[in-house]
């Protein structure tokens, strides 16, 4: 089983992760890493800060020649920024210094919540931590799983469904095509014509000083049916997804398959009827039974049935905003009216790709649970056995 942690400021030195359950023999190299964490980069509508990071992973422990080793890995993103915060965010002894003290909290950060729970009349000491600027780390940690994934024909791809209330209509068209789509997309949709009305709306926001949220789906392709489990509530694969996307910054809902659209529809229209049909076996497939419909997303009683798991989350519109929001000093209680000096109007691109990282980990997660061993040969043996049984079920 994956277990990480992550560590680091916003403007400190460095972001870093320490990854405990990798198995010996997986393929891993920083290009494929720098490639997801310059996804995370791009997208319509983000801020200054972007134009100064350029996010690279340095692999620290637990991979020699390509490979990994099966001992722990350590990842590295370089805060490029933190040159310009070294006074600011110094680890050294120095006095308290009252105009470097931020004392205005943010409505809609964990500003306020945060300096009363910890103490502190300096809100900069719980702003550096809650950043999503924790997020690059966790894409690259993503990157590891989807290594592991990779190897078994498992692909993890996220998109953006919906931005300010604006729909992208998905075209009927073979997966890999719209794949191709979402990833020339400015925004990491598959409508031209949502993506153009997306794109106004974010300008629109960012001239009125105001931000947007939307809607992020992340598709898992290849899974086999078994993933899970329904006997322990910690254990239900649903759950587990929904708990990794809640602790990405800014998420306020998560939904699996059709969602909350299955409170609104009776029974016979929700539920995925079961077919057989043998000649699926001989074409390949890993087992006679089939669904005509997904409306489940891949997952019943905390168990993947073997089709496509859709997941979606909902990002509320970034809390900073260059319009003033109404709030209190932390110290004079006087009122006042926020500024910003630097923030994004829109990140729900971004998020996609930290979605998919976060999802990323919880199937390989489940993954390895089933068919875990020490080494990619060891698993190997161990699903190709389980796929022998279930083309036999
Ligand atoms: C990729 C990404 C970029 C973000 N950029 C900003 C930003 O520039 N300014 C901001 O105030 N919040 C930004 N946020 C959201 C805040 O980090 C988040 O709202 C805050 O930490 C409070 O957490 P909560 O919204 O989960 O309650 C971003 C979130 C993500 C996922
Ligand atoms: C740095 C990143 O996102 C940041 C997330 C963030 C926040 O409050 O969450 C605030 C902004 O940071 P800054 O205050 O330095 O401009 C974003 O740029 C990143 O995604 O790499």
């Amino acid at each position: 089983m994956l277990r990480y942690l992550t560590a680091g400021e916003s403007h400190g030195p460095q972001l870093t992760s320490i990854i405990e359950g990798v198995p010996a023999g997986f393929p891993l190299d920083a290009e494929s890493i720098n490639i997801d964490l310059a996804r995370r980069q791009c997208g319509y509508g983000r801020g200054g800060r972007m134009q100064i990071e350029t996010d690279r992973v340095e692999i620290l422990s637990g991979v020699r020649w390509g490979k990994s080793i099966g001992s722990p890995v350590t990842l590295c993103v370089v805060n490029r920024d933190w040159v310009n915060w070294q006074e600011k965010m110094s680890p050294h002894v120095r006095h308290r210094d009252d105009k470097l003290a931020v004392t205005r909290s943010r409505p809609g950060h964990a500003d306020l919540p945060g300096a009363m729970k910890y103490d502190h009349h300096d809100v900069r000491n719980i702003l550096e931590r809650s950043s999503a600027r924790e997020t690059a780390v966790r894409v690259a940690v993503g990157a590891v799983a989807k290594s592991i994934l990779t190897q078994f024909g498992i692909t993890v791809s996220g998109f953006v469904t919906e931005l300010g209330g604006i729909k992208a209509e998905r075209p009927k068209m073979s997966w890999e095509a719209l794949q191709g789509k979402i990833a020339k997309s400015e925004l990491f949709t598959c409508d031209e014509r949502a993506e153009a009305e997306m794109k106004a709306l974010i300008d629109r926001a960012k001239e009125s000083g105001d931000t947007v949220g939307g809607v992020i789906e992340v598709n898992v392709c290849g899974v086999p049916v078994g993933l899970g489990s329904h006997v322990q509530w910690d254990r239900k694969l649903d759950a587990r997804l929904a708990m990794a996307l809640m602790s990405v910054q800014a998420i306020k809902g998560v939904e699996i398959g059709c969602g909350f659209d299955a409170a609104r529809n009776p029974g016979s229209m929700v539920h995925d009827e079961i077919y057989y049909d043998s000649v699926r076996l001989v074409e390949g497939k890993s087992s006679g039974f089939y669904r005509k419909t997904n409306n489940a997303g891949g997952i019943e009683g905390g168990i993947t049935n073997g089709e496509t798991i859709i997941v979606r989350a909902a990002m509320k519109p970034i809390p900073t905003l260059y319009k003033p929001l109404k709030s209190v000093d932390i110290i004079t209680k006087e009122p006042f009216e926020a500024t910003v000096e630097r923030s994004d109007t829109c990140a729900v691109p971004a998020a996609a790709v930290v979605a998919e990282a976060v999802v990323a980990v919880e199937i390989a997660n489940a993954f390895l649970e089933k068919f875990g061993g020490d080494s990619l040969g060891e698993i190997r043996r161990n699903y190709d056995g389980y796929l022998a049984y279930l083309r036999a079920f």
